[in-house]
């Protein structure tokens, strides 16, 4: 049986056609330019061949082709049709339509043609026309630089309308996210001033404009009147879309600090990359500029997987999302060439699959983004806590006993009376000469779980320095802070140590102010208090030493 018969079979206008009509197409490359009936009188000579594909698909810079066509309406009335060709980037699309051997009809389209768009409102070839009863035979020339993938379909108006509405949402729903994911990124640039947010608004708006150029949407909408831009943007966008990636990427990643040389040489790839496309603009030769942007295109991919595993490998945790988000992208490219090169079956979704997964890779490195500033919080609040907190004891050290202090003490405060401690272990200095620093240690880290034990809420301990603490008491009358002070003293020469098994106490001296009108400020109470504790050592140590606010000739008295 000729293999030829089971392809290139006519196809009749009353069946539903839902997958590309690549195998009922016949095929002729051009050599040397041919008009439409020199073509029509080869493929009635048998030159054409047929098309083994659901999707011819000819590579980059192929000669020019012709494809056939032969359609039959067997009812009694015209039928209207349309040959969809589902890619947007083709140079040029030359339809004729023929019956009995005569031209009755003819359409051009293309990126060179300006404003075919304009006329359907679609950035896609659609090839209208309503047969007449009987057999007709179409032959559509292609030409581009580009990739020539033509994958073609024939749909009734329905069809196309159904085509056109999932078209218009998915793309509205794309391009909707992006730009408001755009905006976000670019004003917490400004805010923050983190430049790894201004490099991923750069790779959200080349992806945006990449995707405008590729689906046609740009030369719709963005550059109506610029056929020659139409043609080059898509190799220049790629460029950009790399670069700026390569450039969120370093920054993201924080190359600089954990593979220098790397960063230098992909640093290096955005300047050479883009003066590449340059010289290939100024050469005028698009074929050579498409090159160097599906080869920096594969590079890109195939380098973000592994510049994640290094920088993973590196412990940098960001590199997490990082690497699934650039996996998504080069599983999405992959499934759109192979369902291109008709590896895998043709349809929306394979098609798509690459804007799919870049864009849940856009989305992944969103994530990335917050998750990266979130932790970068976290770290500032310990960081802050570090340095507030006494790192032997983990009590507020005197710095933060000012900042928590200061505040609370207020007028009124005053006026009801808070009373300040101030707490010294005795014999520290024997302590540690006599048992060593790290029984001294213990020592100190035991007082002061104790005290921390005994308090309320709302007191507020510190360690003042050395062997000191001080606390604050906030609405505490001297009769009710002696009263907690001496329990202190009783609770922790209670407190036993053992050390080479010998047992060992300590005892605490107490002093203790309370405000009032003559002692009102924060830093009187604090010398008073000390001063009282200076008086409760002279006294004998083990006890606490408490005033009436004195007066300060009693202080001056307390000191001598
Ligand atoms: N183990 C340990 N010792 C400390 C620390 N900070 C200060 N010291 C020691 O605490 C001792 C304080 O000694 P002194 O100021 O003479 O006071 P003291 O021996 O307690 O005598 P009195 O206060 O008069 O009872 C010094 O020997 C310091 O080296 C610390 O974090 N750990």
């Amino acid at each position: 049986m000729n293999p030829n018969a089971v392809h290139a079979k006519e196809l009749y206008l009353s069946d539903k056609h839902n997958k590309p009509i690549g195998l009922s197409l016949k095929q002729y490359i051009e050599d040397e330019r041919l008009n439409a009936s020199q073509a029509y009188s080869l493929l009635q000579q048998g030159q054409f061949s047929p098309v083994s594909q659901h999707i011819s698909n000819y590579g980059i810079n192929a000669k020019p082709v012709w494809l056939s066509l032969t359609l039959i309406n067997n009812s009694q009335t015209e039928q209207e049709k349309t040959i969809h060709i589902d890619n947007y980037w083709l140079d040029e699309v030359s339809s004729f339509w023929f019956a009995d051997d005569h031209i009755i009809h003819f359409e051009h389209q293309g990126d060179l043609s300006l404003f075919y768009q304009q006329e359907s409102q679609q950035p896609s070839f659609n090839l209208n026309y309503r047969y007449p009863p009987g057999k007709t035979t179409v032959l559509i020339r292609v030409q581009t630089p580009d990739a020539m993938v033509i994958p073609v379909y024939l749909f009734d108006q329905q069809e196309m309308a159904k085509k056109n509405a999932f078209n218009a949402y998915s793309y509205g729903f794309l391009y909707g996210s992006i730009t408001a994911l755009l905006i976000y990124n670019f004003i917490l640039y400004v805010g923050l001033r983190l430049k790894s947010y201004l490099f991923y608004s750069l790779y959200l708006l080349n992806f945006l404009l990449l995707n405008f150029a590729y689906s046609g949407h740009g030369s719709l909408w963005l550059w109506p009147d610029s056929p020659i831009w139409q043609q080059w943007s898509i190799p220049i966008l790629m460029v950009s879309f790399c670069t700026s990636g390569i450039l969120f990427a370093c920054h993201f990643l924080r190359l600089k600090f954990q593979l220098p040389t790397l960063n230098k040489i992909l640093k290096s790839l955005c300047i050479i990359f883009p003066a590449l496309m340059l010289l290939a603009a100024v050469l005028q030769d698009r074929v050579l500029g498409l090159i160097f942007a599906f080869d920096l295109m594969l590079l890109f991919s195939g380098l973000m997987i592994v510049l994640g595993i290094l920088s993973l490998n590196f412990g940098n945790i960001s590199a997490r999302f990082f690497l699934i988000a650039s996996i998504s992208s080069m599983i999405g490219i992959a499934i759109t060439c192979l369902a291109v090169w008709a590896y895998i079956p043709f349809n929306q979704f394979t098609y798509r699959a690459a804007e799919l997964e870049v864009f849940i890779d856009v989305l992944l490195l969103a994530l990335a983004l917050t998750e990266r500033f979130r932790r970068v919080e976290n770290e500032k609040t310990i960081a802050e806590k570090m340095a507030n907190m006494d790192p032997l004891t983990r009590l507020n050290n005197r710095r933060a006993f000012y900042q928590l202090v200061e505040p609370q003490f207020t007028e009124r405060q005053v006026k009801k009376a808070a009373s300040i401690l101030m707490v010294d272990i005795d014999r520290f200095k024997s302590i540690n000469d006599t048992y060593g620093h790290n029984f001294g240690d213990e020592v100190l880290v035991k007082v002061a779980a104790l005290i921390r034990d005994t308090l309320r809420k709302n007191d507020i301990l510190a360690r003042w320095g050395g062997e000191e603490f001080i606390i604050f008491l906030p609405y505490t009358q001297e009769q009710e802070a002696s009263t907690l002070a001496t329990r202190l003293c009783e609770n922790i020469a209670k407190l036993s140590f053992t050390q080479s098994q010998q047992k060992v106490n300590v005892t605490a001296s107490i002093g203790i102010v309370t405000s009032c009108s003559a002692i009102n400020q924060l830093p009187m109470l604090i010398e008073v208090a000390d001063k009282h504790l200076y008086q409760a050592k002279r006294a004998g140590r083990n006890q606490i030493s408490a005033g009436t606010s004195p007066s300060k000739e009693r202080i001056d008295k307390l000191a001598t």
